[in-house]
């Protein structure tokens, strides 16, 4: 079902390509969906792909939309938003960026509090992304609902109360899905050493990544159930995952989520400054 928001990204690279696939003619159409960038070709193809207008530099559509999206990254943001700043008026605008908080871009908007943060994922591309949200006071009613919308266009959305959250959002499902992927490709390594082909170890170590996680968002019982369900008394399951926890694994995991939360939070402290 598409609205008529009209949406002005600034910002086209990995992540806001991402979500315009999502929302380019089924959200709204892709005529209302305006990117700004300073790189030339990533508009070209964004233009070329998804039928949306294009700009390389801040111009009076930020005045006409609904929506701005900020897409930047965060060491980019504050040179971004201020050459927004003439063009703001009652927009909702709508952060991706890790770190940068919301009093930040209010400040450097002139005081404008329709903000709302969120850390979305590159599943988007696939439209099975998760986004974590909070919205600052400023924004109305319509304006939340279409934040949801937005990324819900992309996935799942999940609202949080307060906004110091969002970096925790930020390490486990912001970053997450590298997680997963250096995890596929410790099992594709893996699969080769112990004599697989490079297509038997990729098609084992995938299929067994989506089966799984497909059984554990399909299931009523914990996942450490889930898990005992594989892990046969003296047999190989239990082998390896003796050979994890003597290898302090899921510590590590652990650790390193903590190291990409506080990552997002010095991003704040270092790209937020006056
Ligand atoms: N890549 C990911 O998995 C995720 C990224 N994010 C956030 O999304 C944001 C963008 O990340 P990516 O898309 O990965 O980065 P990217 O580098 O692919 O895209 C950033 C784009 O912004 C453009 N840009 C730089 N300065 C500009 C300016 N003044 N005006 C207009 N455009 C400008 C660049 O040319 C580039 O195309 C970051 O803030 C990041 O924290 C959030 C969630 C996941
Ligand atoms: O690595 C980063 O900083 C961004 C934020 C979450 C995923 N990518």
């Amino acid at each position: 079902m598409q609205n008529n928001l009209k949406i002005t990204f600034v910002g086209g690279g990995n992540m806001a390509a991402a979500l315009i696939g999502g929302l380019a003619d089924k959200l709204t159409a892709a005529n209302n969906i305006h990117v700004i960038d300073i790189n030339a070709d990533a508009l070209q193809k964004l233009q070329r792909q998804f039928g949306v207008t294009t700009s390389e530099q801040i111009d009076a559509s930020v005045a006409a939309s609904d929506v701005i999206v900020l897409a930047v990254k965060p060491q980019q943001m504050k040179a971004a938003v201020a050459q927004l700043l003439p063009y703001i008026k009652a927009q909702l605008v709508l952060s991706i960026a890790a770190g940068i908080r919301a009093i930040d871009l209010s400040r450097w908007l002139g005081g404008h509090n329709a903000i709302v943060r969120t850390m979305p994922n590159t599943p988007a591309l696939i439209g099975k992304g998760v986004t974590g949200m909070v919205a600052s006071n400023g924004v109305s009613k319509e304006q939340h609902a279409a934040a949801d919308a937005i990324m819900r266009a992309v996935g799942e959305t999940v609202w949080l109360d307060d906004e110091k959250l969002i970096d925790s959002v930020t390490a486990v499902s912001g970053s997450g899905p590298a997680y997963v992927f250096y995890f596929i490709e410790a099992m594709q390594q893996a699969a080769q050493e112990m004599g697989l082909t490079v297509e038997q170890g990729n098609t084992l170590a995938i299929s067994t990544f989506v089966g799984a996680a497909q059984l554990a968002a399909q299931s009523t019982d914990p996942i450490a159930v889930l898990r005992e369900r594989v892990t046969s008394k003296g047999g190989t399951t239990y082998a390896a995952l003796t050979s994890m926890d003597d290898n302090r694994v899921k510590q590590s995991i652990i650790t390193a989520m903590k190291a990409a939360a506080a990552r997002g939070q010095a991003l704040g402290e270092e790209f937020g400054q006056d």
